[in-house]
C-alpha cells in the first residue's frame, strides 16, 4: 500500500503535461471490438490503472493487444473470433467495462457482461443501456449476477429516447447502432467531448455516426467496421484538476496545450472566484489570487459543471472568504470525501444533495483515506495548503485517474512524495 506526504505552503509554478484522457480511452478500447478487419493504433493513451484493467479484459475476449508504454500507443486487432462474456473479475474492478457490451452485441449478436454493480459515489444502475438495447431488437435476462444480450438475427435501428443524458448508455447505444440494419436517433444523449471522440473515432472505422455533442445523435448502420488510427483527446479533468491545484497555492501555472473550450463551466466559476485564467499560445496559464471569493456550485451533465471536478472545487470553495453552496446533482452519494476533509479542519453543513461550506478554512494536516478517484486528488490539494503534512492513503483510487499525480505536482514545487509500504506499514522504498 503506498502513500502520499504533503507538506503544505508552497506557490506552484511551471507547465504542466495533461495525459489523454480516461473517459475517452476506455469507450475507445472497447470500440475496436466493433473492428472486424484490421488492426487499431491509438496514440496518447494514459498509463493508467483503468486503462491496464481494459487492456486485461479486451485480452479476455480474444482481442489482441500490443500495448507500447514507452510511447503511450497502442495496437488492437479484434479481427480474429472474439468471445462475448465479460466475466466479473474485471467488471467488478472497474465499472466502466460495461461499455463492452454495445459493441459484443453488435458484432457477435450476444453479450454477456458481469453486473456491474454500485460503487462508493452511487448505484449506478444500467437501466438506460439496457432499455437502449431492447429497443434496438436485443432480448435482455438477467442471472447468476450477468446480464445477457442476444440478438440472433442482428440488431434493427429505431428511435430511442434517453430517459437521462448517460454518458455510458450514449455510448453503449451509440456503438451498437453502428452495426445495426438501418438508422437508428437516440435523443437526449450526453454531449461530453468524449462522446465526440469516440463518435470520431467510430466514423474512421467506417461507420455513419452524426449529431455527436448534440442532444441528438443519427447512426445510419452499415455492415462492417475496420480498423484505423486515433489520437485520444486530452484529459479535462486531470488539467482542471491542476487549474485548481494553481488557483489554490496562488500559483502560476501553464496547463500543456490545454482546450479551454471543454472546461468553460470551471473556467468561469474561477474567474468568478478571482482567479486569471490566461489563453495562450501553448496552453492555458491559471495564476491563483491571493483572496478567493466564495461561489456556488452546481454538477450537472456537459456543458455543466462537471461531477469528475466537484470534490477538487470543493477544496476551492472551502478556501474562499464567505461561506457557498455545492449541489451534486449527477451522483446521489458524492459527498464522501467530507468526512476525510473535515479531519483536516473543514466546516460544513449538508443538506440532502447539497452542502453550505464555511470558508475560509485553515486546512490542517493529518492523516486521510481516499474513497474514490477524486475524492483521492482533492485530499492531496487539500494537503498543499495544509499547515503540516498531509498523509493520503488508499491510493489505488488515485492511479485510476491520475498517472504520475505527485511528480507532476513536485516539479510544480510542491513539497511532496509518494512512499511504498509494505503490509505492515513500513517503508519498502
Ligand atoms: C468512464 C466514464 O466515462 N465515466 C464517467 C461517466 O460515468 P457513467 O457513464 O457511469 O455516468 P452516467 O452519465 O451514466 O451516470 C450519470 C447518472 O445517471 C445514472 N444512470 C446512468 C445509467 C443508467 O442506465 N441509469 C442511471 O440511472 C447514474 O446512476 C448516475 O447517477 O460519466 C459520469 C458523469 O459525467 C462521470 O462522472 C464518469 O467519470
Ligand atoms: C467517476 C469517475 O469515473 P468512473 O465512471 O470510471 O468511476 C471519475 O472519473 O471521476
Amino acid at each position: 500500500m503506498d502513500k502520499i506526504v504533503v507538506n503544505g505552503g508552497r506557490r506552484l509554478s511551471g507547465s504542466v503535461h495533461i495525459e489523454g484522457a480516461k473517459n475517452a480511452v476506455l469507450p475507445i478500447m472497447a470500440a475496436t471490438i466493433l473492428a472486424s478487419n484490421g488492426k487499431t493504433k491509438l496514440n496518447n493513451v494514459p498509463l493508467l490503472s483503468d486503462v491496464y484493467i481494459m487492456n486485461e479484459l479486451l485480452k479476455q475476449l480474444d482481442v489482441n493487444i500490443n500495448f507500447d508504454t514507452k510511447n503511450n500507443s497502442m495496437q488492437l486487432d479484434a479481427s480474429n473470433d472474439i468471445l462475448y462474456k465479460a466475466p466479473l473479475k474485471y467488471v467488478s474492478k472497474m465499472r466502466a467495462s460495461i461499455v463492452v457490451m454495445g459493441p459484443l452485441l453488435a458484432r457477435l449478436g450476444h453479450a454477456k457482461v458481469a453486473l456491474p454493480g454500485g460503487c462508493a459515489i452511487g448505484s449506478r444502475p444500467i437501466d438506460i443501456h439496457l432499455k437502449g438495447f431492447e429497443l434496438l431488437g436485443a432480448t435482455i435476462k438477467q442471472h447468476d449476477g450477468y446480464v445477457e444480450a442476444f440478438a440472433e438475427n442482428g440488431l434493427k435501428g429505431n428511435d430511442i429516447y434517453l430517459d437521462f443524458p448517460s454518458v455510458g448508455a450514449t455510448q453503449n447505444i451509440m456503438m451498437a447502432a453502428t452495426l445495426a440494419d438501418g438508422e437508428t436517433t437516440i435523443e437526449n444523449v450526453a454531449k461530453e467531448p468524449e462522446i465526440v471522440d469516440l463518435a470520431n473515432i467510430l466514423n474512421k472505422m467506417g461507420a455513419h455516426v452524426s449529431g455527436a455533442g448534440t442532444s441528438k445523435l443519427k447512426i445510419k448502420g452499415v455492415s462492417q467496421l475496420h480498423g484505423t488510427e486515433h489520437n485520444v483527446l486530452q484529459d479535462r479533468i486531470e488539467a482542471g484538476t491542476f487549474m485548481v491545484a494553481a488557483a489554490l497555492t496562488h500559483g502560476n501555472v501553464l496547463i500543456e496545450n490545454g482546450e479551454s473550450q471543454y472546461n468553460e463551466p470551471l473556467i468561469a466559476k474561477l474567474q468568478e472566484m478571482g482567479v486569471t485564467v490566461k489563453i495562450e499560445d501553448h496552453g492555458i496559464r491559471v495564476i491563483g489570487p491571493e483572496k478567493l471569493t466564495s461561489v456556488d456550485i452546481k454538477t450537472l451533465p456537459y456543458p455543466g459543471f462537471p461531477t469528475d471536478m466537484q470534490p477538487q472545487m470543493m477544496v476551492l470553495q472551502l478556501a474562499s472568504a464567505g461561506s457557498s453552496m455545492l449541489t451534486e446533482t449527477v451522483f446521489e452519494n458524492r459527498f464522501m470525501h467530507l468526512g476525510e476533509l473535515s479531519r483536516m479542519n473543514a466546516k460544513f453543513h449538508i443538506n440532502g444533495q447539497t452542502v453550505i461550506l464555511d470558508g475560509p478554512t485553515e486546512f490542517s494536516g493529518a492523516e486521510v483515506s481516499a474513497t474514490d478517484l477524486r475524492a483521492a486528488a482533492a485530499l492531496v490539494l487539500a494537503g498543499l495548503v495544509a499547515d503540516g503534512s498531509t498523509q493520503v492513503t488508499n491510493l489505488k483510487y488515485l492511479d485510476r485517474g491520475y498517472y504520475d499525480f505527485h511528480d507532476k505536482l513536485k516539479r510544480l514545487g510542491a513539497d511532496i512524495k509518494r512512499i511504498c509500504l509494505d503490509e505492515n506499514d513500513e517503508v519498502t522504498e
